[in-house]
């Protein structure tokens, strides 16, 4: 490790468009990252990767396995034809000739040709035991299919790239054997020799160590390869790094085979902000947290929460020391400045908060609490006893603003709460019918404006009649509340050993087409704790609409 990892230096400024050589950063998600159990990309998926991961900067793209099926065949002829690429290359993917088969009579080699992609990867053996059991043929066969297809494809006018396969294995097994692998590549006119850990098992150290002396024996320009298997890709990849790879493979969000490949987003924020290497353009950094939430819609996967650099929870603080450390300065407690990813710092407050997290989410949320400790230490001491009930505050943001929204108007002075209608009383009715069928009935009595309501509907469920007789009671005076939606509804049973006797915990998300936001409830009864839930639902709802509260 060097200064530049402790004492991060600004990136050197790069021209918009440019895309070093001298340092690679190549994506695989189309490649390796399809090949992650649930991940079934369309060529339309694929293309709409393509031209996210060419916008983020990238520097090579592998598209997949021209030849190998349909799906990658016409992916490589749309791609040439749809995508204007503005930073990256396109990179067909494929392995060297057949044992025992002419090159030039091999058809994936001349598949790899027929897709029109600038630069080629090949898969090579490196481990003497994969030549002899996988591909059942001898080391000098193996070496001359990699210098022949290295060879072959140079001649068109092609950029190769060589992929040793189980390097780091076959190199604990047979270094000279794996050596002699890179050396022939490079002396064919391979641009980069990949060292693959195609197992995963590697560590950091053994990555390093290795790297640093097969750059010393052979003098080729490496790369390297890491799946996820241990747990340390990202940091193999980095390792890597440090011990002279230029050239770094990965896959958006780490999607790959088994449990996943080096996380592109990791190591390219670790490139550009803790070894001060610029390699993606200008600016395009801000955008790694848009760019892996929108890939993750592409494949149709929940972005991960938890994922560093981008993740909504990678700048989320919650313990109360912290909080009154970050009062201070965000620095005390946060690696880089999430703009920089383009994420941003937030405040969950919870029984673990403090009085600083109070005031940091009141700061967040716009809410001026003045520094009045007597005021902010009650939010503390009901927030901690709600949560001892079973509320949730760091899941249900809306809930929690209404709470200091109530606690604000207790001062008199200080505001009003946001509560736009009194419940006097409510019932909801389930018929089960002697066809099976059940009818659900809720009527709701309220208070809203000085008015009395009273309203009925029907559901399809007790939840849902009491969510229409409360919009049917309450529309005419709030006709705001037409555009609000409840989006998705969680319970759970918070003291499971009670059996029906347990406490209810419901959580509901809420939309009004601009944003949305999510309320708390709890109770012994689930309908209860759903009727909180949706008071604050509306509530809040109502609050973003601007409506007036009632005295
Ligand atoms: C480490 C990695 O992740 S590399 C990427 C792996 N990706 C994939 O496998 C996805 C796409 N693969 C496929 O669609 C198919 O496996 C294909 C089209 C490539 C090959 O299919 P098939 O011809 O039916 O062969 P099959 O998959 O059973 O076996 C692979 C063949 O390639 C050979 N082979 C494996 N590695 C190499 C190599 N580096 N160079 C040359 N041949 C190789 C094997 O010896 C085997 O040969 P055989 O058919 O003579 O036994
Ligand atoms: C090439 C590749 O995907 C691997 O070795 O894991």
């Amino acid at each position: 490790m060097t200064d530049a990892h402790t004492a991060p230096a600004s990136p050197e400024p790069r021209p918009a468009g440019a895309v070093p050589d001298d340092f690679h950063v190549f994506d695989t998600t189309l490649r390796d990252g399809a090949q992650r159990e649930g991940i079934n990309l369309t060529v339309a998926d694929k293309l709409t990767l393509a031209r996210h991961l060419d916008d983020y900067g990238v520097g090579f793209i592998e598209g997949g396995w021209p030849g190998a099926n349909p799906r990658d065949t016409e992916f490589f002829q749309r791609a040439r034809a749809e995508i204007d690429f503005r930073h990256a290359q396109l990179v067909a993917f494929g392995a060297t000739r057949k044992a025992g088969v002419r090159v030039e009579d091999d058809p994936q080699v001349a598949a790899l040709l027929e897709s029109g992609a600038p630069v080629v990867t090949l898969v090579a053996k490196s481990h003497v035991g994969h030549v002899e059991l996988a591909l059942r043929t001898t080391p000098e066969e193996n070496l001359a299919m990699v210098a022949d297809t290295v060879a072959y494809l140079r001649d068109r006018g092609r950029r190769v790239f060589l992929d040793c396969e189980h390097f780091f294995d076959g190199y604990a097994l047979d270094a000279a054997y794996a050596k002699q692998v890179v050396r022939t590549a490079s002396e064919a006119g391979a641009d980069v020799v990949v060292l693959c850990d195609t197992n995963g098992g590697m560590l950091p150290a053994q990555v390093a160590a290795v790297v640093r002396t097969v750059l010393a024996d052979t003098g080729a320009r490496l790369g390297i390869h890491a799946q996820d298997d241990t747990g340390c890709a990202v940091a193999n990849t980095l390792a890597a790094v440090d011990a002279g790879a230029t050239h770094v493979q990965c896959t958006a969000n780490g999607y790959g085979e088994r449990v996943g490949n080096s996380n592109l987003f990791p190591v390219v924020a670790a490139l550009e902000l803790k070894y001060g290497r610029a390699v993606l353009p200008p600016g395009k950094l801000a955008e790694t947290t848009r760019v892996s939430h929108a890939i993750a819609e592409v494949v149709n996967l929940t972005p991960a929460t938890h994922q560093p650099y981008v993740g909504v929870s990678a700048f989320a603080h919650k313990a109360g020391l912290h909080a009154s450390a970050i009062k201070v300065d965000p620095d005390l407690y946060q690696h880089i400045d999430p703009a920089l990813v383009g994420n941003t710092m937030r405040m969950l407050v919870s029984d673990m908060a403090g009085r600083a997290s109070i005031e940091l989410k009141g700061k967040e949320l716009g809410i001026d609490l003045g520094g009045d400790r007597e005021l902010v230490g009650r939010v503390v001491a009901r927030v901690k006893e709600r949560e001892l009930a079973g509320y949730t505050y760091e899941a249900a943001d809306a809930s929690f603003e209404l709470l200091l929204r109530d606690e604000l108007a207790r001062d008199g002075e200080r505001g009003r709460a946001a509560r736009f209608f009194r419940t006097e009383s409510w019932r909801a009715i389930v018929e089960d019918r002697p066809d099976g069928s059940h009818a659900n009935e809720a009527t709701v009595k309220l208070w809203a404006k000085g008015e009395r309501i009273v309203a009925t509907a029907e559901g399809n469920g007790p939840v849902n009649a009491l969510d229409r007789a409360l919009r049917v009671g309450l529309e005419r005076i709030y006709p705001q509340l037409a555009r609000i939606e409840l989006v998705d509804y969680k319970v759970r049973i918070l003291e499971g050993r009670q059996g029906t006797g347990s406490i209810t915990r419901v959580l509901i998300s809420s939309t009004d087409g601009n944003g949305e936001w999510a309320t708390v409830g709890v109770a012994e009864n689930v309908i209860a704790a759903s009727w909180q839930a949706l008071d604050d639902a509306y509530a809040y709802g109502l609050l973003r609409a601007g409506a007036e509260p009632q005295e």
